[in-house]
């Protein structure tokens, strides 16, 4: 529930890659976003407009809570582009190279290397019950078209390798997938071609947003798959849209790293927020 004392609400606008967010610091209060004003500010005509909205608040056992909402007002587990972007905010605020950030995905934690900041996204879901699917398959052979490879990542992840990821009509093949029953909780969905040695290009259609300039979340499930399918080595360079990805599968989980931009900030004024 939105704290109705507050007049107004201050945001930050930040993208990574071209994934854009806006960022809600509800730290030492109580959480003020719902699915009516996420709906609310994603309106690129009468909000602001975003790929996700992403609310920090205090961590009880890291050094902050983040939860991620999509434009259409439904939750995602997790959104890897928006956390390196709390993470660069985040750790420039406290003065360090590392903090540990809880999400729906579960503990994660990020670093300041060489002046990038990286993500450790955790352990693919490689089961069917995680990802989730309907019913039990191999997560490498779906019946579906384009034989798809499904990933979780804290959320879900269908990678079809095509021979031309630039050539997809993303609008006209992304929903399809997305609401496709073997989803039951819908899924993310993304295309992408082998353009060299260890180098995708990929593209991406967001489940509960659309077409996006970039997915982190859904690069990591991408160089997954790419390993899984004998197509690349574990540390992988995407080549999205809106900008340049790596991906590094460790022991201990997914890396992502990539660019962040700030872009400004402002405030939702008393009769906007009354609106919603
Ligand atoms: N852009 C994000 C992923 C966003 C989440 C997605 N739309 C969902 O519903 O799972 C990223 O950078 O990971």
């Amino acid at each position: 529930m939105r704290d109705t004392t507050d007049s107004r609400l201050p945001f930050l606008k930040m993208h990574g890659a071209g994934n854009d967010f806006v960022i809600i610091d509800s730290r030492g209060r109580s959480a003020r976003v719902t699915a009516a004003l996420a709906r609310a500010v994603g309106d690129r005509h009468r909000g602001v407009g975003f790929d996700q909205l992403a609310e920090i608040r205090d961590g009880a056992d890291s050094d902050i809570c983040l939860d991620f909402w999509n434009s259409d007002g439904s939750r995602a587990g997790a959104c890897g582009n928006a956390t390196r972007c709390v993470a660069d905010l985040v750790m420039a605020g406290l003065g360090r190279d590392a903090v540990t950030i809880r999400t729906m995905r579960g503990l994660l934690l990020a670093e300041r290397r060489d002046g990038a900041v990286w993500v450790n996204m955790g352990a693919p879901q490689l089961s069917w019950d995680e990802v989730p699917l309907a019913r039990e398959m191999e997560v490498t052979a779906l019946p579906l078209p384009g034989d798809p490879v499904a990933v979780g990542m804290g959320n879900p992840h269908a990678v079809h390798f095509v021979a031309d990821a630039g050539a997809v009509d993303l609008e006209g093949q992304g929903p399809g997938v997305e609401h496709d029953p073997l989803f039951p909780e819908r899924t993310n969905v993304e295309y992408a071609s082998l353009t060299g040695p260890d180098h995708l290009r990929m593209r991406v259609w967001e489940r509960g947003t659309g077409v996006t300039l970039a997915c982190g979340s859904g690069a990591c499930a991408t160089a997954v798959a790419a390993h899984l399918r004998g197509l690349t080595g574990r540390t992988v360079t995407l080549d999205l849209d809106g900008g340049r990805l790596l991906v590094d599968w460790r022991a201990d989980g997914v890396w992502l790293s990539g660019p962040v931009a700030h872009v400004f900030s402002a405030e939702f004024d008393a009769a906007f927020l009354e609106a919603v």
